[in-house]
């Protein structure tokens, strides 16, 4: 909660004059669930009737409903006030097709899934790569997956950060009903990738950003496992093993476990480096390698031309920041949605090598598969110089979908033209 008050608290004095927050009442948040989806949705149900009473006290017409990925209950406001509603799914389309997949899934695979997974416009889908939600049918979470997935047909549009060249199979797929049992599924508009290329102004580079100023080019692979991303002592020992014995040039974002593991505190800490690494090897790898303890600038980092890989947990965000500087990857995916985007960068795209990982342990990787994969992507072999090749392509596509003769920019430009033309003056309550 304080994170999201700190931000709007910057918007705001940010002088986001167009835009105005509304703050609704906090509501109480719960204090049990069986996973993140089932948790936000909950919370997001509590809000719901001060969501339709806050849009029902605008004076203004309102064009249209926009709610985040979680945010499926609200679909409710829309239909009880005739607001048209559109999602914004922050992931990518790989995991829309099969959001949109599920309930016809459900009635299609009888108990676990065993065999590989029909998502219309992927590669036949291994069960290891779907989200832990989909793993277990008898949980609440499951439930709000096959919900979500339902009511989301109710949105006039599903707005997606990606761009039509990078994921077109799944984005036909969905055009076409193929995830929808042949009925026409909401429009969806491509309109990514959204990146804030925007750095707070700074007296000189980044520690790390200076450091590899000095590293020869495409020859540093690059770690770092998102905002949430840390792993447990062994698996980091294994990391430095792996590393070590590859003979390649490293940046290793690595963060500490959460002082406080108690719900919504999971944020990872600054690392103790001599707590946490393996005794020597710091000294070992001196000057090919910097391991940073804390929160690093990852755009600068892909941006630099001395980074030729990155290992990364599949965060969406990610994923499209690697795309968007032509950096390949190694996946290393952890929770969520990252093993199906995982999935989509290797099969999909071609744009990763991948790592092999045993999910039934934490997603646990050895240090010997960790030093064949890296191997693979930076030491100048088929596999590597495909996925580099790959990364370029997307590169190019990434940007001229942003460009105003675009495709992305198209999809904005249809958006905006549909939106103007769907505006609802709502009858007055006398609230606002
Ligand atoms: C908002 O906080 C969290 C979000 C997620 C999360 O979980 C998730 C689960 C699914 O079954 C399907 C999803 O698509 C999905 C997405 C998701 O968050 C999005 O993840 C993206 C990263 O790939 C990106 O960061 C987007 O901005 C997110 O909206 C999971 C989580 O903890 C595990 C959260 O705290
Ligand atoms: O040390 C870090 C870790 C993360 N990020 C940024 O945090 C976002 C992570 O988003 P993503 O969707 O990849 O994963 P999540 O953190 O949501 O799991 C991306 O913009 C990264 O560039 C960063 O700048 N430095």
């Amino acid at each position: 909660e304080s994170d999201i008050a700190d931000h709007i608290r910057r918007e705001e004095e940010a002088g986001a004059t167009d835009i105005r927050f509304l703050h609704l009442p906090s509501v109480p948040l719960p204090t049990d669930h069986t996973g993140v989806e089932e948790w936000i949705s909950r919370i997001v149900q509590l809000h719901v009737p001060h969501i339709r009473a806050a849009v029902s006290g605008l004076a203004c017409p309102v064009a249209a409903l926009v709610l985040d990925i979680f945010f499926t209950p609200a679909l409710d406001v829309s239909r009880d006030l005739a607001v048209p509603a559109y999602v914004y799914f922050t992931s990518g389309a790989a995991m829309l097709a099969l959001l949109l997949r599920s309930p016809s899934l459900q009635d299609e695979v009888e108990g676990d899934f065993e065999g590989p997974v029909d998502v219309p416009g992927l590669p036949p889908l291994p069960p290891s790569f779907l989200p832990e939600t989909l793993l277990d049918k008898k949980s609440p979470t499951y439930t709000w997956f096959l919900y979500t997935g339902r009511r989301y047909m109710e949105a006039k549009g599903i707005i997606v950060n990606t761009a039509a060249e990078l994921e077109t199979g799944v984005l036909a797929a969905i055009a076409q009903g193929r995830c929808t049992r042949g009925v026409r599924a909401p429009t969806v508009y491509p309109i990514g990738p959204a990146i804030s290329l925007i750095s707070p102004p700074a007296e000189q580079p980044h520690e790390c950003v200076r450091w590899l100023d000095s590293q020869p080019p495409s020859s540093v692979l690059f770690l770092c496992f998102g905002s949430k991303g840390m792993l447990p002592p062994l698996q980091v020992h294994e990391i430095a093993h792996g590393l070590e014995r590859s003979g390649h040039r490293f940046l290793w974002v690595l963060r500490g476990l959460p002082l406080d593991a108690t719900m919504g505190a999971r944020d990872p800490t600054d690392a103790n480096l001599a707590e946490l690494l393996p005794e020597g090897f710091l000294d070992k790898t001196k000057g090919r390698g910097l391991v940073w303890p804390t929160r690093a600038p990852q755009k600068e980092i892909l941006a630099h031309a001395a980074v030729g890989g990155f290992v990364t947990h599949c965060g969406w965000n990610s994923i499209l920041e690697s795309l968007w500087f032509g950096v390949p990857m190694l996946p290393w995916p952890l929770a969520a949605d990252q093993h199906l985007n995982a999935f989509a960068v290797v099969h999909g795209m071609g744009a990763a090598v991948p790592l092999e990982m045993d999910r039934k342990r934490g997603n646990y990787v050895q240090a010997a598969q960790l030093e064949r994969a890296v191997r693979s992507l930076m030491g100048g072999g088929d596999e590597g110089v495909k996925a580099r090749e790959k990364a370029m392509e997307m590169k190019r596509a990434c940007r001229n979908a942003v460009e105003q003769s675009g495709s992305s920019y198209a999809s904005l430009q249809r958006l905006s033209e549909e939106l103007v033309g769907g505006a609802v003056l709502l009858p007055k309550t006398g609230s606002t």
